[in-house]
């Protein structure tokens, strides 16, 4: 193959600027294992296109699936599912043919998605999960997993701002031994005790905080419910107020069983730019 004179076309896109490469591979042209080679490099913000992360869109792999997603963090490794990228890749299915109401699958798990207006995508998620507690060094951690792991922690309000604090407090908990081998997202938050819930993710697989995560805000929606003695039924949606911008969250909540279910995230999703990667540079 004459690799000189193949590109690679991409989208450039976000939500709630998480940002993503997008690669339309319906075709089949790349495998699994030659994308998964190349995602470090195509999110390198130096040396590639740079992005949290790496979406394509591969043929349907389920009955009831209009596509699968395929999604790796930018270091090249496999996480579960990604709020953000989903709308993203919704979006971009819209564009190309299709249908406004989708389903499609993530590790054949079906998420339906509804693109809303150019610019909103609305996921449900088919997930139920509940919430453990557990303690690390006297906090209380909140763990769950919204399509992937996530824990979440209640911090004051100005340590939110404080991002060298919270990589360091991230990183320490991604790696801590409660969570391994697969490691989590830590979630920090804020406004437990009005309805004005703020969010900080750190990333596993980025290893740094990213602007917003789509399944930390949901993770963190449900641990704010969960932390409120009046469990009222008109909170929704619940809106989380990221650094990126703001994701609005839906559920039901089954007080018997203490578990929730019909997440629903909603929230912006974007095109950036489009262009061509040359192939010749990834396997240089
Ligand atoms: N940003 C994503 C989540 C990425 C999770 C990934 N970093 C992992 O290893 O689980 C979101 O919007 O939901």
């Amino acid at each position: 193959m004459d690799t000189q004179s193949i590109f690679i076309p991409f989208t450039k896109m976000q939500g709630a600027g998480n940002d993503f490469v997008v690669i339309d591979n319906r075709s089949l042209q790349f495998s699994k294992e030659e994308l998964i080679k190349w995602t470090p490099q195509l999110c390198d913000r130096k040396f590639g296109i740079g992005s949290d992360g790496l979406l394509v869109l591969f043929p349907s792999d389920m009955d009831n699936a209009d596509f699968q997603m395929f999604y790796r963090n930018p270091d090249g490794s496999d996480a579960g599912m990604c709020g953000n990228g989903g709308r993203c890749l919704s979006l971009f299915a819209h564009q190309l043919g299709f249908d406004r109401n989708h389903n499609f699958s993530v590790h054949k798990n079906l998420y339906q998605a509804q693109v809303i207006d150019q610019q909103n995508v609305r996921l449900t998620f088919p997930a139920q999960t509940s919430i453990d507690e557990l303690t690390i060094d006297g906090q209380t951690i909140f763990k769950l997993h919204t399509g992937t792991e996530h824990i979440v922690t209640v911090v004051e309000d100005e340590k939110l701002e404080q991002s060298d604090q919270l990589v360091a407090e991230g990183r320490k908990l991604r790696y801590h031994q409660k969570f391994q081998p697969k490691g989590t997202n830590v979630n920090f938050i804020s406004g437990v005790n009005e309805r004005k819930l703020r969010l900080q993710t750190y990333e596993r697989g980025v290893e740094d905080l990213t602007l917003a995560c789509g399944t930390g805000a949901l993770a963190s929606a449900l641990v704010w419910h969960h932390l409120q003695d009046d469990k009222q039924e008109d909170i929704q949606p619940l809106s989380v107020i990221t650094e990126g911008g703001r994701l609005n969250i839906y559920f039901s909540y089954n007080s018997s069983d203490k578990s929730y279910s019909d997440l629903q995230l909603e929230g912006p999703a974007q095109f950036v730019f489009e262009g061509q990667y040359p192939l010749s540079s990834l396997q240089a």
